[in-house]
Parts: structure tokens; sequence; C-alpha cells
């Protein structure tokens, strides 16, 4: 009985899928970027330069904000050489602002007014700018905890009121999109608090999605798994083996799919961004009660919960394993080399007898 059930869902799902992917490629788009700003911080790097040449391909005058000079004049040059198959002159296209977004507000104020002064009002906002740190939790300093919130939780909300004021008082409409994470949605290993900041983004969207929609101002939440990228590099330095392995679950992709699918999303108005199978069940599972923004997400989350929350107890016991495993290789470890110090501590209370 419950393998009939099973099969059929099993069964139902691939055409479904294929359905899906198609209806994704061709559905209209709700929001077109030519001739239009596009911000995005963390531009300089990552997931965000990708989404830089996304939309400049497509035809948007970009902004970029971070705080690294140097990274961001190659990315200016990067993003325009992208473009040089594009009319139009390829060097006006692009623009740089030095700003730590978890600093003084009037800098970040001051930037946006600048650049908005130069190419335009902000129509689309891209918040990339942020980083991730795995470490056990009594390990974590408290600056850690305090920067991992005010860079990816306050920074993407000190751009947004600034961007989205504007916005609501020109009535054009726009789009905002956050970068949250998969870990975001669930906790894990090592992210007590990287999970914290990017959960918190969530419930961020959420709020301002339910605020901004009758201005014609869509939000969209972008959730990677482990992306290639420099910050990933820089974060597998000090990773716990036990987030690695957990993390590897869901693959690994490259910044240009990310961005890829984050900007269709983004001008679909879609509210939730994912890619890869695990991506779409974890997103699926955990839509809660987000914003419903279209009818093909909303059927799968209604027939396919369910179904993903028993898969995931799969996933979890797998996840705890992994867990108790090191957790014994670290005992024997730790006793091992007990072990070998008595052994030492024997040999010399014997030399000092001698
Ligand atoms: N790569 C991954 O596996 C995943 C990444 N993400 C998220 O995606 C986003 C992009 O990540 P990724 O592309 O890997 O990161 P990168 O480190 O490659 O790029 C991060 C960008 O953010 C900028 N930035 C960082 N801190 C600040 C700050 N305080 N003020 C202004 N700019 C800042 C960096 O420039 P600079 O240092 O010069 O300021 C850089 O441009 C992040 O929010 C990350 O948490 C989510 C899931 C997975
Ligand atoms: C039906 C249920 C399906 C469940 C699938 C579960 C898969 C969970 C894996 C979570 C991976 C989290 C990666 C976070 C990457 C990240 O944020 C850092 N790399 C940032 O740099």
């Amino acid at each position: 009985m419950f393998g009939v059930i099973l099969s059929s869902l099993v069964c139902g799902l691939v055409p479904y899928l294929v359905i899906r992917a198609l209806w994704c490629h061709f559905y209209p788009k709700r929001h077109h970027l030519q001739g239009k700003h596009v911000l995005v911080t963390g531009g300089s790097s990552g997931i965000g330069l990708s989404v830089a040449r996304q939309v400049a391909l497509l035809g948007a005058k970009v902004t970029l904000v971070a705080r690294n000079v140097e990274r961001l004049q190659k990315a200016k040059e990067e993003v325009e050489s992208a473009c040089t198959k594009l009319e139009g002159d390829s060097s006006s296209r692009v623009q740089i602002f030095s700003v730590d977004l978890a600093g003084r507000r009037e800098n970040i104020d001051t930037a946006i007014k600048e650049a908005e002064a130069s190419q335009g009002p902000v129509y689309m906002l891209v918040n990339c700018a942020g980083f991730s740190r795995a470490q056990v939790f009594e390990d974590i300093p408290q600056s850690l905890v305090k920067e991992l919130i005010d860079v990816n939780l306050m920074g993407s909300f000190t751009v947004t009121q600034e961007v989205v004021r504007g916005m609501k008082q020109r009535g054009e409409g726009g789009v905002v999109v956050f970068t949250s994470s998969q870990g975001g949605l669930v906790g894990l290993y090592g992210f007590t608090a990287y999970s914290a900041a990017k959960g918190a983004v969530v419930k961020l969207a959420e709020a301002l999605h339910m605020e901004l929609k009758p201005h014609g101002i869509t939000v969209t939440v972008c959730y990677p798994p482990d992306t290639q990228t420099p910050g990933f590099e820089e974060e597998n330095k000090t990773k716990p083996v036990e987030t690695r392995l957990i993390s590897e679950a869901a693959g690994l992709f490259t910044s240009d799919q990310v961005a890829k699918k984050l900007v269709d999303d983004a001008l679909q108005g879609n509210f939730i961004s994912t890619v890869g199978f695990e991506g779409f069940m974890l997103t699926t599972l955990c839509a809660g009660m987000g914003p419903v923004t279209d009818s093909l997400s909303l059927l799968s989350q209604m027939f396919l919960t369910g179904l993903f929350r028993l898969i995931s107890a799969f996933y979890l016991w797998s996840f705890s394993n992994i867990v108790r495993r090191e957790h014994e290789k670290k005992i024997t470890a730790g006793s091992r080399t007990k072990a070998e110090c008595s052994q030492v501590f024997f040999w010399t209370q014997a030399c000092r007898q001698e």
C-alpha cells in the first residue's frame, strides 16, 4: 500500500518537473531591465559579480558596491568586457562604490544617492554582500556573531530601506532580491550564527513582500547551496568536516548557475529562487506561510510537502550519522592521545627513577 502511494507520487514527480522546467523557461517576464539601473551589493565577487554580468547583458546600467577598490575596479572591467557586443557605450554602463555595509549608515546613504544621481533611480536591488564562517557553537567569538549579523542581515536591511523609499515614492514598481542560503532554511552543524543571520533575512523578505506588493515591487529570496566562489574558498579554510559533509548533500554549483536562476526568478517576480533538486525539495518543504507568487509553486507545495517531509527524515538521519561518526572519531583520537601521553608519562617517570 505504502509502496503504491510512494511509487505513484514519484512517477507523477518526473512529468511534473518537466512541465515545471518548461513553464519557468517560457513564462513571460514581469520585469524588464533594458536601460534600467540595477544596484548589486557584493557585486565585485562570486554570485554578485555573476548577477552583475547577467543583468548588464540584459541591457541594464549597473552599480557595484563592495569594500575593496581593486576588486571593484577589476569587476567593472570584467562586466564591461562581457557587454562589448551590446549597443551603446559599455564604459558608462558600470559604476563602482566602495562602502562597508556593516559600517556607518551615512556612508551607505551617500553612496546610494550618488549612484542614483549618475545612473538614474534604482529599479532592481540585489543584496548579495555577505559572508559565512562555520565554527562549533561554543568557539564562535561574539565579534564574529555580530559581524555575521551586521553584514548579512543589517547590511541588506539598510541598503533596502534606502532604495525602497525612492521606489515607493516614484510608484513605478521595482525588484528587490535578498541572498539567504539553504542554510537559512535548515540549521546545520557549524552554522549556528550563520543560519541565524540567513534565517532572519528570510523573515525580513517575507514581511517586506507583504508591504511592497501594492506598490508593484516584487521581492525574491535566493537560497544558494554551496557555490564555487572566492567566499566559499575562504569558508572552506576553517570549516568543520561535519559542516562540509552535510552541505555536500545539496551539491556544488557555479556562481553563473545560481545567478542565472536568481535573475530569471526575480524578473518573473517569484519569491523563491534556488538551484538543484535538493534546493527544490528544501524550498518546497520550507515554504511555510511565505508569499504565494506563482500557482505552480503553490501546487508543488500543496502536493509534495508530506512526501518531502518524509524524505527530509532520511537526510536528517544521514546528517546525524555524519555527526556521530565524526564525534566517535574524535573520542578515539582523544583517547589514543591520552594513552600515548600516559605512556610518555610512565617512560619519563621510569627515566627519573633510574
Ligand atoms: N558561495 C556559497 O557557497 C554561498 C553563498 N551564499 C551567500 O551569497 C552571497 C555571496 O556569496 P559569495 O559570492 O560566495 O561571496 P564572495 O566572498 O565571493 O563575495 C562577497 C561580496 O560581498 C562583498 N562584501 C562582503 N562584506 C562586505 C561588507 N561588509 N560591505 C560591503 N561589501 C561586502 C565582497 O567584497 P569586499 O570584500 O571587497 O567588501 C564581495 O563583493 C553571500 O551573502 C553569501 O552568504 C549563500 C549560500 C552559499
Ligand atoms: C526534502 C528535504 C530535502 C533536504 C535536502 C537537504 C539538503 C540540505 C543541505 C543544506 C546545504 C546548505 C549549504 C549552505 C551553503 C552556504 O550557505 C555556504 N557555503 C555559504 O558560503
